[in-house]
């Protein structure tokens, strides 16, 4: 970040806007907010671009809430946002900087119940943060009155007055005050000429301010590329030979998003998705657990593009190269935010490297043609992880009771290395039963239909796995349509399924050759009506 000579201090503040963003741990104006803050508070209208991930939140929220009236009871600004999650993220943000001086910010959005945002706008709130889709309901019911409202920004901008919204903002606009009487601000890490051409009619002699004019993405995001005709296997590879990280995974559509949460989750991966499909609750489900780092992945559409500020997301992954260059400026933007490094993946197949090489020259950023590992190098990589926490354990010294069980068995005359080796599998993979008899005995008896072989999944109940999910998935691994193989029962954690007996051995090879990461989808033959009780 470029020096800033100007002082959150010296931007004529009051205390409670200045001790507040104190308690958010902002020591320095980032560079679009030491340039736009003066300006808003000076009272002109604002065009604002600067990179993902520098602060432009703030950059309107400061003077935005430094101008509000406390004693006005009325809403005096107005936020756009393309989505939900952005407008929660928004009013929270604006609720902190507003703490002390007490201005509520509430968010507006659809697939939250009406009723209640109803009663919470009757709280005394100073500022709406919204879609604009939800917003219009409100204004059209009489529920939110915006003739007092004398700032209204355009966060995301260029997304806003894209075709999909114009219309909306434009609505939403004439219940406004006039351009000239009302401030207008307008942010975005990106802004096609044509779009700001446009903006400009809605605003009144606005200043623009550009920070970065060479580059439109971090330079702190490693930027990657691997070319191959398998996604899928790649992907795995990248995600297998990292030890940690966290991870969002763009795709194209909403099927794609949930088909490859399925092929993740057969796999044995943490995954949560985030689309336009779902309900709000299980949105909102999904980005908690997300923050919260109990999930280490999600996959998401371009809902999930633009704005969204999690701190520790370690790489972006475009499964599905963006469809246009600002998607792309915005997905990697979702990591190396604030300063922080990051790495950003896209992967194409063989006909997409065009589209690529246009991404690279109009974002005028570079990336890097990547090798995908191999499986040996992913072996190899575990194989290296499960050493350093090994040795992390013995470093630690915190294992003596056991001393007692090893010397035990080692007076039985085993061997140190074997018993070292059998702890590690038991650590890992737990027991482990050895079976003998070939699979074809084993397929006997099994309680299926005729013909049938009836299988055990032992889905492991943390993942929160659908088992038609599984069955989905294998079955196109395996080649064969999904409606031969039928999932017979499940008891909490337990499912089976039947599949003809002439692809149950295909079937089972192919989930243990899918077991990664530490986490067990065992499938076997199930144990006749013995298993079938349980
Ligand atoms: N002056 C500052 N000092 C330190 N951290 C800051 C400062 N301003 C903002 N931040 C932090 O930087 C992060 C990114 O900020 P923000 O979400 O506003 O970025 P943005 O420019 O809007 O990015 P995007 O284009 O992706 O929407 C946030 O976590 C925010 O708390
Ligand atoms: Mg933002």
């Amino acid at each position: 970040m470029e020096e800033n000579i100007i002082k959150f201090e010296d931007m004529q503040l009051s205390k409670k806007v200045l001790n507040a963003v104190k308690d958010m741990g902002f020591e320095e104006p980032s560079p679009i907010q030491a340039k736009t803050i003066p300006l808003a508070l000076e009272g002109h209208d604002v065009i604002g671009q600067a990179q993902t991930g520098t602060g432009k939140t703030a950059a309107f929220g400061i003077p935005t809430i430094e101008q509000i009236d406390e004693k006005n009871k009325y809403i005096q600004a107005l936020v756009l946002t393309p989505t939900r999650e952005l407008a929660i993220q928004i009013a929270e943000e604006f609720n902190k900087i507003g703490k002390y001086k007490k201005v509520k910010t509430l968010p507006v959005y659809g697939g939250q119940m009406i009723d209640r945002q109803i009663r919470a706008l009757r709280f005394g709130v100073k500022i709406v943060v919204g879609t604009p889709g939800r917003l219009i309901d409100h204004i059209r019911r009489n529920t939110i009155k915006l003739d007092h409202v004398k700032t209204l920004i355009l966060d995301e901008a260029d997304e806003m007055l894209d075709m999909g919204f114009i219309e909306d903002i434009e609505e939403i606009m004439s219940n406004l005050a006039q351009k000239e009487d009302r401030q207008t601000l307008l942010f975005s890490a990106t802004m096609p000429a044509p779009i700001e051409k446009l903006a400009r009619k809605y605003m009144n002699d606005p200043k623009k301010v550009m920070i970065s004019r060479e580059q439109i993405t971090v330079p702190s995001v490693d930027q990657l590329y691997f070319e191959t005709r398998d996604k899928f296997e790649g992907l795995c590879r990248v995600l297998d030979i990292e030890d940690s990280g966290k991870y969002i995974i763009f795709c194209r559509t909403k099927k794609n998003v949930d088909d490859l949460q399925a092929s993740l989750q057969v796999r044995g991966y943490m995954v949560g998705s985030l689309h336009g499909d779902m309900s709000q609750a299980q949105r909102d489900r999904v980005m908690r657990r997300f923050r919260e780092g109990k999930l280490e992945i999600l996959i998401a559409t371009d809902v999930a593009a633009r704005g969204i500020d999690i701190d520790d997301i370690s790489h972006v992954i475009n499964f599905d190269i963006p469809q246009d260059p600002e998607s792309y400026v915005h997905r990697i933007g979702r990591t190396g935010r604030a300063g922080r490094t990051g790495i950003a993946v896209t992967f194409i197949e063989p006909k997409e490297y065009r589209q690529l090489k246009s991404i690279e020259r109009m974002t005028k950023s570079r990336m890097i043609r990547g090798e995908l590992p191999t499986p040996a190098d992913v072996i190899e990589r575990q194989r290296e992880a499960i050493k350093e926490r090994l040795l992390k354990t013995l470093n630690n010294n915190t294992y003596a009771d056991y001393h007692m069980i090893i010397s035990d068995i080692a007076n039985e005359g085993y061997d140190y290395v074997d018993i070292a080796a059998a702890a590690l599998q038991l650590s890992i993979e737990g027991v482990k039963e050895k079976d003998d008899k070939p699979l074809d005995e084993r397929f006997e008896n099994t309680g299926g239909a005729p013909g049938m072989v009836r299988l055990f999944l032992n889905i492991g109940r943390k993942q929160g796995i659908r088992p038609q999910d599984i069955v989905r998935s294998f079955a196109s691994e395996v080649d064969i349509p999904g409606s031969i193989i039928g999932v017979i029962n499940i008891y909490d954690k337990f499912t089976f399924v039947e599949v003809p007996k002439d692809i149950a051995e295909k079937v089972i090879s192919v989930m243990h050759r899918n077991t990664i990461k530490g986490y067990k989808l065992n499938i076997e033959p199930a144990k006749g009506k013995e298993d079938n009780k349980k």
